[in-house]
């Protein structure tokens, strides 16, 4: 029996009345590797944005685990693209992973040792321990991705959403992050993840979300990873633009 974890419905998201999305339908399926596919400027990133809450749609619907509210985001990791992130902010790498913890304590209360604890076991498994007190300006690209998925491990959240995590990165880190995804995946999590590289999308993914402003394709990789759908989002744009 498969539990759909995040419904979007009727979608529309426009920049400046130009719109980005449009009426978009899909459906992530409970502890499934989801990829979302499509050419440059295909809305992905900003699909998964109005997913967060980042930005406010023109119209639709989105629920998390059937709810509605921002409360319902706490059981969302969101692994922003790495150019969002202000990398010269003076702070280490323990203490962004740490921000993983707030969501359960909230911003007043300080860390304590269980949650250094938790910081330091993600930081392992990412193999950045020896980072850890490390400024974030002082990483490299593949580094910090690696910490920002240290970070959304931290946070122990039962959906991860990822913005392009592989993008720049160098191939032992990508399998990395490929083999944590996949024994997450084991624990019972979901993720979603804006992937450019079509030649390893049946190594990695289990479910394709192929789109561009809209879905053209989703489901199971075996059913709906065909010649024809690719051709279709990176090709047939213009009854959309
Ligand atoms: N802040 C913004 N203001 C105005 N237009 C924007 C903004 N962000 C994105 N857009 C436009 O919205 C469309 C979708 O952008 P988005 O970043 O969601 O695409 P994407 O599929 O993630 O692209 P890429 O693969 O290049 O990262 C593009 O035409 C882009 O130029």
């Amino acid at each position: 029996m498969t539990e759909d974890i995040i419904k979007v419905k009727d979608l529309i998201v426009a920049y400046d009345e130009k719109p980005a999305i449009w009426h978009l339908n899909m459906t992530l399926q409970k502890n499934s590797i989801t990829a979302i596919v499509g050419p440059n400027g295909a809305g992905k990133s900003t699909l998964i944005k109005s997913i967060m809450q980042l930005i406010k749609p023109v119209s639709g619907e989105i629920q998390i685990n059937g709810s509605k509210s921002k409360k319902a985001l706490k059981d969302v990791a969101y692994v922003p693209q790495k150019g969002e992130v202000n990398w010269e902010f003076p702070t280490t790498v323990l203490d962004v992973v740490l921000m993983g913890r707030y969501v359960h304590k909230g911003w007043i209360k300080r860390p304590n040792k269980n949650d250094h604890k938790i910081a330091m076991s993600a930081l392992r498994e990412m193999k950045m321990e020896a980072f850890r007190n490390r400024q974030i300006s002082e990483l490299s690209g593949g580094q910090r991705q690696r910490v920002f998925l240290a970070r959304a491990i931290c946070q122990d959240a039962d959906i991860y959403i990822m913005d392009e995590p592989l993008q720049g990165i160098d191939i032992t880190t990508e399998k990395l992050i490929i083999k944590t995804i996949k024994s997450l995946q084991q624990e019972g999590k979901t993720f979603l993840v804006v992937h450019h590289n079509l030649d390893t999308v049946k190594e990695y993914f289990d479910h394709v979300i192929i789109m561009n402003k809209t879905i053209f394709a989703g489901g199971k990789i075996s059913e709906v990873w065909t010649e024809e759908n690719i051709d279709k989002a990176y090709n047939e744009v213009s009854a959309v633009r």
